[in-house]
């Protein structure tokens, strides 16, 4: 399956300079959200998750159902102030400025094996909060896997040692 076909691209969204890569028609279209969600689930059994972690908001499209197809537990990583019990959290680097992730402090276990799902990569600062989010909590990140790769933005250079999937790439941001 091409999946491509399923990402709309804008031009100019949300600000000039940007294309913003839309994952909206995949979730409208059953067979491609079955293929994505196969594709990534195979990897997260492959690197033997015991817990799968996504961020708001598009991160959870997809980390619900790899969770679900791999028989595995999923955690939410949420902006400031929407978590309900004790939380830690994570600053990370914006374009410009800075901004802040959280988790339920418990809802990763020492010596988890941990998977991390997101939409997009782009600069890899959501994905390197979570990362520390995990190793704060002793548990280990068995592998990430994303939808979208943004080539051009190096974002993997920020993980190196740890097994990444991206179903697809685009250059240029
Ligand atoms: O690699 P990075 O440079 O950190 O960027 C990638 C992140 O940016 C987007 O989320 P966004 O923060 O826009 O939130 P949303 O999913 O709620 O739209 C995207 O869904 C990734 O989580
Ligand atoms: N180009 C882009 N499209 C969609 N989401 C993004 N998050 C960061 N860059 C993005």
């Amino acid at each position: 399956m091409n999946i491509k076909q399923y990402i709309a691209s804008i031009p100019g969204f949300p600000k000039e300079g940007i294309i913003f890569r839309d994952v909206t028609p995949i979730l409208k279209n059953p067979d491609c959200m079955k293929y994505v969600t196969e594709k990534l689930s195979a990897f997260a059994k492959e690197v033997k998750a015991d817990l799968i972690i996504a961020p708001e908001a598009r991160g959870f499209f997809f980390g619900i159902p790899v969770a679900l197809e791999c028989h595995v537990g999923f955690a939410p990583v949420r902006k400031p102030g929407k978590l309900p019990r004790k939380t830690m959290s994570q600053t990370y680097q914006l374009e410009y400025g800075v901004d802040e992730l959280q988790m339920h402090i418990d809802a990763i276990q020492e010596g988890m094996r941990v998977v991390i799902i997101d939409d997009l990569l782009a600069t890899g600062g959501t994905v390197e909060a979570m990362i520390k989010m995990v190793e704060f909590k002793q548990a280990i990140v068995a592998g990430i896997g994303f939808v979208i790769e943004l080539d051009d933005l190096k974002g993997k250079e920020k993980f190196k040692d740890i097994p990444v999937l991206s179903l697809t790439h685009f250059e240029g941001e």
